[in-house]
């Protein structure tokens, strides 16, 4: 099974009201990686095509009730380019989202979050939060698809029909 994911940057702010939280807002922490081992993700500011490997080592809390400094500084792994495993990317602009931090952004991937299916699985708006100095917060909304386990092949077709793509607004 894979992760897919696009995403529109918000400008920084610390603003909520754009804030996809489900109506029942809640704590998302992210276990073990109970899809399977072959994840692959990609989110997308623009045009880059980002693909990265999970982490399930990486636990991110996410909330509004959660205190800022438990939520993810860096919502894009090491932001150096150095995938999530270890391994580098030699595209610069290749960044890395751990599983957990998709899990995070969709609430674990919450049916509240879902916003539709395809033939290749289900995509879901997600948020991502980092850190700006001194206290902003910078929204990046995403979509992710996650695919079924019996639709690697969606993968060549993700390539080839253009995922990822902004979030398109409501
Ligand atoms: N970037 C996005 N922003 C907002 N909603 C999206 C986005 N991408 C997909 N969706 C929603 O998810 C649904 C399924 O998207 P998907 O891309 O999987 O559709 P599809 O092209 O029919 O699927 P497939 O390519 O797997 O056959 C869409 O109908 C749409 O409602």
């Amino acid at each position: 099974m894979g992760i897919f994911c696009s995403c529109s940057a918000q400008k920084p702010g610390t603003t909520q009201d754009q804030d996809p939280t489900p109506g029942t807002a809640g704590h998302v922490s992210a276990g073990s990686d109970d899809f399977g081992n072959s994840w692959l993700s990609g989110v997308s500011s623009s045009i880059t095509t980002w693909i990265s490997q999970p982490s399930s080592s990486f636990t991110a809390i996410w909330g509004k009730n959660v205190p800022e400094s438990s939520q993810f500084s860096d919502a894009t792994g090491s932001g150096d380019g150095t995938l999530a495993n270890g391994q580098n990317s030699t595209d610069t602009s290749v960044r890395v989202f751990t599983l957990a931090q998709l899990r995070a952004a969709t609430y674990n991937f919450r049916s509240a979050m879902l916003l539709g299916k395809g033939g290749f699985g289900k995509v879901y708006k997600g948020c991502l939060k980092e850190k700006l100095p001194p206290s902003g917060i910078k929204k990046t909304f995403i979509a992710v698809k996650q695919l079924d386990a019996s639709s690697m092949q969606g993968l060549k077709e993700w390539k080839v029909y253009g995922f990822p793509r902004p979030l398109l607004e409501e």
